[in-house]
């Protein structure tokens, strides 16, 4: 039976608009499905985009603080919130535009705006029309996930879905989670002008990332005044005098105006009948093979529904898998070797590869660990920035299996790895490559030196071979 669309996406936002635009370019017949009235999804409306502007306004807030250690007389008289959002809806509103519905109707697009769900496992209903394709790609994201904390929807809270729309800045604000969305949010707030508590699961913030460069954040951000209660479950909120009393496992009690949850993310699957189409859900979201094809073959899975790593430069690339195989033949498998991500606080962590940890489990003592401080880069220095260090993870022959970067730039400085690792170049590439004086990207080179350093001070054989050979040679004379 004749189909009208070669591929259906439901969901505009990162994966699905990069899969909608490369499949029309292929001139297949594309229709994009979106149930809120705009494109662009959570990166440009409640995650990347807001939150990377909120925290440039943040940073400029705190450069003024410091503004005294260079000379400079300067200090904040007041901070206004919804000036600050007016910036970050600025910015929103001139992203928009690459992502508007006129955009990829000029492509090719079919955007509908509505949502649908399936009606069997070839048909998608939507306002009432029955779309037939070919193949779907189901692109619907996620959303806050909300732990189970007694009185908490009663007392109210914010979640990166309203928290660039409030009116006034709280006073203080409890943050229930210290992974990325927290600690970034929860360290613009705090330099924005609240008194800020975080409520962080674990022993130290950022459980995902390397523990040592997760703690020169917790550092830095426990010095600019912020509250960190590690060890410590947000249980139940009672609300007292218009305030709200966060009541944790350890029994602290922490009183605030408001409530930022950040505590993971569930995935958007209810509303499609997915067992009409006979696609499989399993917990972290909907379940693909290295594909991304679910359990019915012809309907595709990518970015944040399906698990996995939450960023939108991986929805974007499994959106360009899917629609590659949904479109020519399924035989491309998402390859995610080389996944780099950063968390934008300051310092910056940025991460590719594994941790020291995961490398030790998986190759023992065929290890090195290489690690530079940024205190010892001079433009880091020129710039009050000496915080942090470089650490890579390699083998004895110089493969690089992880690095992990804490301090200034380090999502701009850790590309030079990337690229490495991709095209599988040894640490020794970053080495003999010439870098420009004074850069923070010396920090790489610096960084890939300290395997040389360190296989030459355990190679007492060639340290005294050499020896010699100077002896020998001033002997000479000549
Ligand atoms: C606060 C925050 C900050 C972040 N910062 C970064 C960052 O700095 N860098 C980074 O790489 N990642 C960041 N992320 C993660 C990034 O936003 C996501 O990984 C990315 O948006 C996932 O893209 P996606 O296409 O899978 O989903 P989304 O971008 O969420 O798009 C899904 C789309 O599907 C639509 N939809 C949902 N259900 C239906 C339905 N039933 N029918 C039709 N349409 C539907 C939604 O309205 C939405 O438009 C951040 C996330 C948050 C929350
Ligand atoms: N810069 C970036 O790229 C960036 C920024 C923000 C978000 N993201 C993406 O969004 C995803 C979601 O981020 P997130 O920070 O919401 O989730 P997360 O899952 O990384 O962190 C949430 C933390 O909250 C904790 N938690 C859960 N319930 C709690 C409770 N009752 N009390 C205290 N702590 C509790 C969890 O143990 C966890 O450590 C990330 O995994 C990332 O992929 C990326």
């Amino acid at each position: 039976m004749a189909v009208e669309y070669d591929l259906v996406i439901i969901g505009g936002g990162s994966a699905g608009l990069v899969a909608a635009s490369a499949g029309a370019q292929l001139n297949a017949k594309v229709a994009l499905v979106e149930k809120e009235p705009r494109l662009g999804g959570d990166c440009l409306h409640y995650g990347c985009v807001p939150s990377k502007s909120l925290i440039h306004a943040a940073r400029v807030a705190h450069e003024v603080r410091q503004a005294a250690t260079y000379g400079i007389d300067a200090s904040i008289h007041d901070i206004h919130i919804r000036k600050a959002l007016g910036h970050v809806h600025r910015v929103i509103d001139t992203i928009q535009v690459h992502d508007s519905t006129e955009r990829f109707e000029s492509l090719g697009v079919e955007v509908i705006y509505g949502e649908g769900q399936f009606r069997d496992r070839q048909t998608f209903e939507v306002n009432g029309r029955q779309l037939k394709a070919r193949t779907y790609l189901i692109a619907t994201g996620g959303r806050p996930g909300l732990p189970p904390i007694t009185g908490l929807k009663e007392a109210g809270y914010l979640t990166n879905v309203n928290v660039f729309s409030i009116e006034q800045r709280p006073q203080s604000l409890a943050v229930i989670g210290a992974g990325p969305i927290g600690c970034e949010l929860g360290q613009a707030f705090a330099r924005l002008g609240s008194q800020v508590t975080m409520i962080a699961s674990r022993d130290h913030i950022l459980p995902q990332e390397e523990p040592e460069a997760a703690r020169v954040v917790q550092a830095q951000m426990e010095s600019e005044g912020i509250q960190i209660l590690t060890e410590t479950r947000a249980k139940e909120v009672l609300v007292k005098n218009g305030q709200k009393v966060i009541v944790t496992n350890t029994g602290d009690r922490v009183t605030v105006d408001e409530i930022l949850v950040a505590a993971g993310r569930v995935p958007n699957v209810e509303s499609l009948n997915l067992q009409a189409a006979g696609v499989d859900v399993g917990k972290e979201g909907i379940v693909v093979n290295a594909k991304l094809q679910t359990s019915n073959p012809k309907i595709y899975a990518a970015g944040d529904v399906i698990g996995g790593y939450q960023f939108t430069h991986v929805a974007g690339y499994e959106g360009a898998v899917a629609m590659q195989n949904a479109l020519i033949l399924p035989t491309k498998k998402a390859d995610y070797r080389v996944i780099p991500w950063a968390t934008f606080t300051e310092p910056e962590l940025a991460r590719v590869g594994f941790t020291e940890e995961q490398a030790r489990k998986r190759y023992g003592d065929d290890l090195m660990v290489l690690r530079h401080d940024f205190d010892h880069v001079d433009r880091a220095l020129a710039e009050g920035a000496g915080i942090g260090f470089a650490k890579f993870i390699t083998r004895k022959n110089g493969e690089i299996l992880g690095a992990h970067m804490v301090g200034p730039a380090a999502g701009e400085l850790i590309h030079e790895v990337v690229l490495a690792m991709s095209y599988k170049l040894k640490v020794g590439a970053l080495k003999s490559i010439i870098h420009i004086y004074p850069t923070l990207a010396e920090i790489n080179s610096k960084t890939a030196l300290q395997l040389t350093k360190q296989t030459y001070a355990k190679n007492t054989r060639l340290q005294n071979l050499l020896r010699r050979f100077f002896d020998f040679r001033r002997s000479l004379g000549r």
